[in-house]
């Protein structure tokens, strides 16, 4: 299927004109073959010297077909052990660029770190990059930012997008399914995402766009539609996953930045992918978005309940944990980025008043996310992780979490607004 570009750019009701940097994106099985053709057509024609990174299992699964398909093409094949999307990874790249003859278009070959890394040099070197993804894991291929761990710090650096995405949907279903039940679980991660955009919209005006809302909406739907098909290989059920990871993409390009894919549920994703955690896990980033929507998920449930009640009282004033931040994070460096993050302190945004006087719309927007053993359901379908304790955390790490999680980035988050009710410490443990 060739993607239509045009329902997803120009003049929206919510008063933008929505801009995309991807021209063109071809989702298909055997879409490897026409690259050729593609790259015959303006303004492909115009790029000459073409550079592929990639890593050793990706080369197999798709890269080694593509050096056969574009001639010329120079190869930076990554030793897939130990390798992130940090300062490391970021190097390792430059090194080779800087070996080899200069490149005027970077192709990633890859799944998530590939192409965070090649559009971080792609931004770097102002030359435009290509993407053919191996795996339905994340949903970062069209994204305009590099999710990096940096020096620990788990950031959004600005990159680009790619111009093209060519996403051979044969490759993408024979990927292990372990990346397939991730990038489920980056997808529906929108659930809480989308709450956290409504809410914080509700309560201090930040912009929205309904027409993003019900895009991401309907890929949910798709999803939930095609899991039976992901566990039977089907290609069409892989083709629905894919379109969906990429339309999240296209979301964060009609934005200008992550609002309508990354809410609580990503927070505490990156929280437990910064190096200070101190406990190694090993799972994808799909799977902890998955663990964060359940866990959030389940404590937005929980005030829900306590709203419908009517058992709460609300604080004058909310401060950043700064404390718990310093305790967390020890390393002094890490910490000061955190705390910077977090001034001014972005709750002086949300009135009291208010956020009692919306209570009504808070629950509704709540009881669109399924409850957490719907979500593990849909996951246990794809064999996918549903707990602290598959990640490989201890059960404690939920409540450090919560506490902490929301103020890794300078987001407002429902997880961080729950702090004003007298509640907040019932619902988090
Ligand atoms: N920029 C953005 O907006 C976003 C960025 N991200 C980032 O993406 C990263 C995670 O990416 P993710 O895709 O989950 O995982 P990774 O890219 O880190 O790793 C995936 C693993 O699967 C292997 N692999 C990929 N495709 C195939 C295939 N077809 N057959 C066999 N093996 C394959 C890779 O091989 P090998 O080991 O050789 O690499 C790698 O081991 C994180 O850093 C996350 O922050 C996530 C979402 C959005
Ligand atoms: O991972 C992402 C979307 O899936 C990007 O999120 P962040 O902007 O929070 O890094």
């Amino acid at each position: 299927m060739n993607i239509d570009m045009t329902k997803f750019s120009g003049k929206c009701s919510c008063g933008r004109n929505h801009k995309l940097t991807v021209n063109e994106i071809i989702l298909e099985e055997g879409a490897l073959q026409r690259i050729p053709e593609i790259l015959q057509k303006d303004p492909y024609i115009g790029y000459h010297s073409f550079a592929m990174v990639c890593d050793e299992n990706t080369y197999e699964a798709a890269g080694k077909e593509v050096e056969a398909l574009i001639k010329g093409i120079q190869i930076i094949k990554l030793e897939s052990e130990n390798l992130h999307a940090n300062e490391v990874g970021v190097n390792k790249v430059r090194e080779a660029l800087e070996q080899m003859k200069e490149t005027d278009c970077l192709v990633a070959v890859g799944s998530g770190t590939i192409h965070d890394l090649t559009r971080y040099h792609a931004y770097e070197k102002k030359i435009p990059f290509i993407s053919v993804p191996t795996a339905a894991s994340v949903d970062g291929y069209v994204s305009t930012v590099a999710a990096m761990s940096w020096y620990g710090f788990k950031k959004s650096m600005i990159a680009v997008s790619p111009i093209l995405v060519i996403a051979d949907s044969q490759v993408i279903a024979q990927a292990p399914m372990r990346l397939t039940a991730s990038g489920a679980g980056d997808l529906l991660g929108k659930y809480t995402a989308l709450a956290d955009w409504k809410i914080t919209h509700l309560l201090n005006g930040e912009y929205i766009c309904d027409r993003i809302c019900s895009m991401e909406y309907e890929a949910l739907d798709n999803l939930k539609n095609s899991l039976e098909g992901l566990k039977n290989g089907e290609i069409a059920a892989y083709e629905e996953l894919m379109y969906g990871l990429l339309l999240s993409g296209l979301a964060m390009q009609m934005t200008g930045n992550s609002r309508p894919a990354s809410g609580a549920e990503h927070h505490m994703a990156h929280f437990w992918e910064m190096a200070v955690i101190n406990e190694e896990i090993s799972a994808y980033h799909g799977e902890k978005v998955g663990v964060g929507l359940i866990l959030a998920g389940g404590i937005y449930h929980k005030a829900a309940s306590y709203l419908k009640k009517g058992e709460f009282c609300i604080k004058d004033h909310v401060d950043v944990e700064t404390g718990l931040i310093e305790v967390t994070f020890r390393d002094r460096e890490l910490c000061e980025s955190i705390k910077k993050t977090n001034d001014p302190n972005l709750l002086d945004s949300i009135h009291p008043d208010l956020l009692s006087e919306k209570t009504k719309e808070i629950i509704k927007i709540i009881e669109e996310i399924p409850e957490a053993e719907e979500i593990e359901d849909m996951l246990r379908k794809v064999g996918g992780v549903k707990s602290l304790e598959e990640l490989g955390f201890d059960p404690s790490m939920k409540e450090k979490t919560a506490r902490i999680a929301p103020y890794i980035r300078d987001r407002v988050t429902y997880l961080r607004i729950l702090k004003f009710y007298d509640f907040y410490d019932q619902i988090i443990k």
